[in-house]
């Protein structure tokens, strides 16, 4: 491989945001790809990957170059050379790369991947609650997982098309997509492409969502004609799969705390071909108390670490803290009692999130259905899913029902 310039420079001004102003690195990257017009696809697929790259091997990367935070634009290149140097990348005769030591780099990151904190690039206090929840085996082999570069997904929208009928459309503009064995809506792109921009997207035939995420709508269990409150729907990639499922029947509420997300869900929904959804954004517990007992189904996607999706989003490994993980547990056991008092006698819940650790899952289910709150229900099943056990993002769901 060749390293041109520009996009280099466009990488390390997108690393200076990300590590330095503390940007979020998706958006970072979806400005960046905006620079130049004249970039094809290879160009946009290298300022992208490389980025995400040095973000998810940052503290490997600054060990083995020997730098600290913050870092100066120096210090950014020197990132950049360990990178390039280990994913054996000639480094061309540039200034930023004179007197790079290639040998040490290589001898320093035999030497220091022996310790799983610094192999694996994870902050101490990750390291050390990923070992306490799930033990060393298991973590190990998670952690490992999540920094790979995840797999395009998609879910087919089966309001408007089938998953063969997208397959072929996909193929005529040029994507080829293979189905996945035990995920009924999924496709799954055998090579990386840029699907926001293909006829197939803009008419709503799809939308991308990881498989593990697509196994929450069907753990519901709804049926058309149904009344759904999902209460986290945030900008609502389970909310439009609730609406297919319901084949666009019934009335589902898409419920946040944050306007600006359910109005990002106003436009999937328009786009989806979605009519059933009412919006509401929750500024007190007005909304959620006139539903007291109404719900056939509830959703609660609750807040969480992410601790499941870093290989999507590898910056969250720098911006968690052990404080926000301390206060979601609150939170998430919250909405627990709060929401699941939607539910009508005989309906079901569903408590979900993307993370790994039992504390943020199957302990809060057990929690709640000790509590006074949860003594109406009983846990119908669950499923823990970890990535390195299954190939896709770590999840938890559990279905619970309402007795009488
Ligand atoms: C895991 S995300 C939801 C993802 C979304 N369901 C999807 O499938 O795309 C959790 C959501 O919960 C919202 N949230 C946080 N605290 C909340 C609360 N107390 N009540 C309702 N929503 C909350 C966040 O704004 C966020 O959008």
């Amino acid at each position: 491989m060749r390293l041109h310039r520009n996009l280099c420079f466009a990488v390390i001004d997108g690393l200076t945001l990300i590590f330095n102003e503390g940007h979020y690195a998706d958006k970072v990257i979806q400005q960046l790809l905006k620079r130049d017009k004249r970039w094809g696809s290879r160009d946009r697929g290298f300022v992208a990957e490389t980025t995400y790259d040095i973000v998810r091997w940052k503290r490997l990367y600054a060990e083995i170059a020997e730098v600290k935070e913050p870092f100066d634009r120096d210090n950014l290149w020197r990132l950049f050379a360990v990178w390039a140097t280990l994913k054996g990348i000639k480094l061309p005769d540039w200034k930023y790369f004179e007197n790079t030591p290639t040998r040490k780099i290589k001898g320093r990151f035999d030497e220091l991947t022996k310790v799983r904190k610094l192999r694996e690039s994870i902050p101490d206090w990750i390291d050390e609650v990923g070992l306490a929840e799930l033990g060393e085996a298991k973590w190990t082999k998670e952690i490992a997982m999540q920094n790979e570069q995840a797999e395009v997904i998609l879910r087919t929208n089966t309001l408007k098309t089938t998953k063969e009928d997208l397959q072929n459309i996909l193929f005529d503009e040029g994507i080829e997509t293979e189905a996945i064995k035990g995920y009924d809506s999924a496709l799954k792109l055998k090579e990386r492409a840029n699907v926001f921009v293909t006829d197939a997207f803009k008419n709503g035939l799809f939308e991308v969502q990881d498989a593990s995420s697509q196994l929450v709508a069907e753990f519901l269990d709804v049926k058309p004609g149904m009344k759904v409150v999902d209460t986290c729907a945030g900008a609502g990639g389970k909310t439009l799969h609730i609406a297919s499922l319901m084949e666009n029947k019934g009335q589902i509420i898409a419920m946040d705390i944050y306007e600006s997300k359910l109005k990002k869900l106003k436009i999937r929904a328009r786009r989806n071909g979605v009519h059933n959804i009412d919006m509401k954004v929750i500024e007190s517990t007005k909304p959620i108390k006139k539903l007291y007992d109404k719900a056939d189904r509830v959703l609660i996607d609750a807040p969480c670490s992410g601790l499941g999706v870093l290989r999507r989003n590898p910056d969250a490994k720098w911006k968690l803290e052990p404080e926000f993980l301390d206060r979601i547990r609150v939170t998430q056991q919250e909405v627990l009692q709060q929401y699941s008092r939607m539910v009508k006698p005989q309906g079901k819940l569903v408590y979900a999130t993307c993370s790994v650790l039992p504390s943020e899952n199957q302990n809060q289910v057990k929690a709640f259905l000790k509590s006074e709150g949860g003594a109406n229900f009983t846990l119908v099943k669950d499923k823990k899913i970890l990535a390195h056990e299954n190939g896709y993002d770590g999840f938890y769901m559990a279905l619970l029902e309402r007795k009488a």
